[in-house]
């Protein structure tokens, strides 16, 4: 018999079919607390990594969006505001919480007319052939099972001309930053995640599984491979975290 299929969870190996599970396990357990979480731990610079991703898009009046992974909606709630209601954001998650969250967020801001909600995993977009002019994808990548699916997935729902933009942690390239960031990682983040959210497994899980993630380098090979062309990235913050951008021509 073939052995069993498996993958990581973080630092653990779990079969395949056991992954989407435990990381919806993740994502539902955190998603009351996800937006004051991600201003804690990232001192509030999430949201200068998002604003750079934004003007990286290139939206316009007019423009199809999706945001993938889109969780509570913080990239799809500024994309609303730049397409109009001539345009049309779709703000899609795999999980049913973080989705709701953002739904109701977003009509908290007053935001609704031209923003649509789909539950989905990236690795099988249900969307026609060439629907969206810009795809973005924020701190999603590294939580997908099998992120080569993903990138095919989403290049098949962009436009020709179109671009992704996958905005994630990435591996620090500025000299010295390596050990603070062990320490930031594994005592930090789990501490604030048992203080806030009282949870610091969750917390464990997210700051393994972006020592998991592929490099910068890796990255941009997947994309190239998934048919993306002129794929380039840009280190922010030292190369904790790295926004790739390629284009489907
Ligand atoms: C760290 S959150 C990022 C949310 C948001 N993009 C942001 O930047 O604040 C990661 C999100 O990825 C979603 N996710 C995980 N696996 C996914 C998959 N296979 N397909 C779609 N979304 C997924 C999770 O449910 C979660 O909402």
């Amino acid at each position: 018999m073939d052995k069993e299929q498996t993958t990581h969870f973080g630092y653990q190996q779990v079969p395949v079919m056991e992954k989407a599970s435990r990381v919806a396990g993740v994502f539902h357990s955190v998603a009351d607390k996800y937006d004051v979480m991600n201003d804690v731990m990232s001192f509030g610079v999430h949201r200068i990594w998002k604003r750079i991703t934004i003007d990286a898009a290139g939206a316009k009046q007019g423009s199809k969006v999706l945001d993938l992974a889109g969780g509570t909606g913080d990239l799809a709630s500024q994309f609303a505001r730049i397409v109009g209601q001539s345009g049309k954001v779709v703000l899609s998650d795999i999980n049913a919480s973080m989705l709701e969250n953002g739904r109701q967020r977003l009509t908290d801001l007053g935001i609704a007319g031209n923003i649509e909600y789909v539950q989905a995993n990236a690795e099988c977009l249900p969307f026609a052939d060439n629907t969206f002019d810009i795809v973005t994808m924020a701190f999603g990548l590294r939580n997908v099972t099998d992120k080569e699916s993903a990138l095919r997935s989403i290049f098949r729902v962009l436009k020709a001309g179109g671009r992704l933009l996958v905005l994630e942690f990435s591996k620090p390239v500025l000299p010295g930053l390596a050990p603070i960031y062990d320490q930031y990682s594994f005592k930090f983040l789990p501490f604030m995640g048992k203080l806030i959210a009282n949870d610091a497994d969750s917390y464990r899980y997210l700051a393994e599984s972006i020592r998991m993630h592929p490099d910068q380098e890796t990255l941009k090979s997947m994309m190239s491979n998934a048919g993306f062309e002129r794929v380039t990235y840009t280190n922010m913050t030292g190369g904790i975290v790295a926004l790739h951008k390629g284009f489907k021509l």
